[in-house]
């Protein structure tokens, strides 16, 4: 069991873990305190784990539900926008009194991953001298970060997940938990996510890391003392651009803008067609909350993503996690296409098949189909036992964010 800190502020009241007045779902912080061994040998010393909470936790642990989020997601699964959360709850549908993660039931947990720029440890963020870790940083892996997880659970007195539910990079890590800790992970949902990363998945991973790498402004990921605007912006934007194209599929891309051009410009004499000028929006949008470093570790992580390395390879590996498992892939999908899950569906002792989300928006559709990922969240949670709520559930160790 990993040792993290007791926290330096009180404890809160014994009233969900919260503090009166506290709304649900205020980030929280862990700090472990023994550094974290890696996959590569190396040792990531005072790793801080972001994480928001939903529900009340039983007395026993034994109602919590894990969240997972993607590459650019973060901890604020639901809720409103709000100081230290830009964008409301991306799986804000799914969250709350009598919905698929029913808050009268389940004590909801999600962390912003190890790696991330979103209140947990990554290259912004001090290194044990107080600076940057910038290029320092080690390399991480899908498993690094889960080792992270089981920390955070370790604090929050979680034996074992009462579920484990992640899409894209946080199905990775979903599926990670389920063959890594299979006795600490009570069920899975695993959605839009592969056994391990392809061919074709790494190689868009790596133009987007060389777009950011190859900006002056990266300055070999030492960038972040540089003045406003001297960072490797252009890069991730550019990142975003490739990326944003591969989470959307073509026919949608083909309807939705077509040939059109964005009014008032004419493309081919200095204007943009309307498809530029959305793939701008989302770069000015990423380049705006998102830190290049973090977006290079995760892209690493992602394309060194293999479930099956170390243990004989993915069907030995997948024969691992026997526990209920719900597999779902986006039948629009082109990055993490179908092919991915049916495998996964195949292999996983405990999936009875593969679901499929039926989306026109591709990859994206696992974030924008929330009816049908809930209606997936509901298949999945009957199957699993777990204790009421208590009335006075124990505190939770944690310290709160600015
Ligand atoms: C803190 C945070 O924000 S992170 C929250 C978690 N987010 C994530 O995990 C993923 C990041 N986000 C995404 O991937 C996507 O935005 C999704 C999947 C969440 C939403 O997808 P959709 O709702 O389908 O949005 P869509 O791709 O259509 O983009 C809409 C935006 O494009 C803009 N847009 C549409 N056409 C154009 C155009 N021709 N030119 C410029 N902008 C355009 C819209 O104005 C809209 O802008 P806004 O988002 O700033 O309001
Ligand atoms: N739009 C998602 C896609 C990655 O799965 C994100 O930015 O995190």
């Amino acid at each position: 069991m990993n040792r993290t800190t007791a926290p330096a502020l009180p404890l809160p009241p014994a009233s969900g873990g919260r503090r009166e007045g506290d709304p649900p779902g205020r980030r929280r912080w862990v700090t472990i305190e023994d550094p974290l061994p890696l996959e590569s040998g190396a040792r990531l010393p005072g790793v801080r784990l972001a994480y928001e909470t939903w529900g009340q936790r039983a007395a026993d642990g034994s109602n919590a539900v894990l969240v997972l989020h993607a590459l650019t997601g973060n901890s604020h699964v639901a809720g409103p926008a709000g100081p230290g959360h830009p964008a409301p709850g991306w799986w804000d549908a799914l969250v709350g009194p009598g919905r698929a993660l029913d808050t009268d039931r389940w004590f909801v947990v999600a962390p912003n991953v190890l790696g991330g720029c979103q209140g947990s440890t990554g290259p912004s963020s001090p290194g044990p001298d107080g600076a940057p870790w910038g290029s320092r940083f080690p390399y991480l892996t899908v498993r690094d970060q889960v080792a992270a997880e089981a920390a955070l659970a370790d604090a929050l007195s979680v034996e074992r997940w009462a579920a484990v539910i992640g899409g894209s990079m946080g199905g990775m890590r979903a599926l990670e938990w389920a063959v890594g800790r299979p006795e600490r992970t009570g069920s899975l949902l695993v959605l839009a996510a592969p056994a391990a990363a392809s061919a074709e998945q790494i190689a868009w991973g790596s133009v987007q890391i060389d777009a950011i790498r190859s900006d002056p402004g990266w300055r070999g990921g030492d960038y972040h003392h540089a003045p406003p605007g001297g960072g490797p912006h252009r890069g991730l934007g550019q990142a975003r651009r490739i990326a944003h194209i591969t989470y959307r599929s073509e026919p949608e891309l083909a309807v939705r803008f077509g040939r059109e051009p964005q009014p008032g410009e004419e493309p081919g004499r200095g204007g943009r067609y309307q498809v530029e000028s959305y793939l701008d929006h989302h770069a000015g949008k990423l380049v705006r909350r998102f830190d290049a470093g973090s977006y290079v570790a995760l892209t690493g992580a992602m394309n060194g993503h293999d479930v099956g390395r170390g243990r004989g390879g993915v069907e030995r590996a997948l024969r691992r996690a026997e526990l209920p498992a719900l597999v779902a892939g986006v039948d629009s999908d082109r990055l993490y296409p179908l092919s991915q899950q049916r495998q996964l569906a195949e292999l996983l002792p405990g999936c009875d098949g593969l679901r499929i989300v039926e989306s026109p928006y591709g990859h994206d559709g696992f974030l924008i189909e929330t009816d049908q990922v809930a209606s997936l969240v509901r298949e999945l949670l009957p199957t699993v036992p777990s204790a009421p709520p208590a009335v006075s559930p124990p505190s939770l160790p944690h310290q709160e964010l600015p």
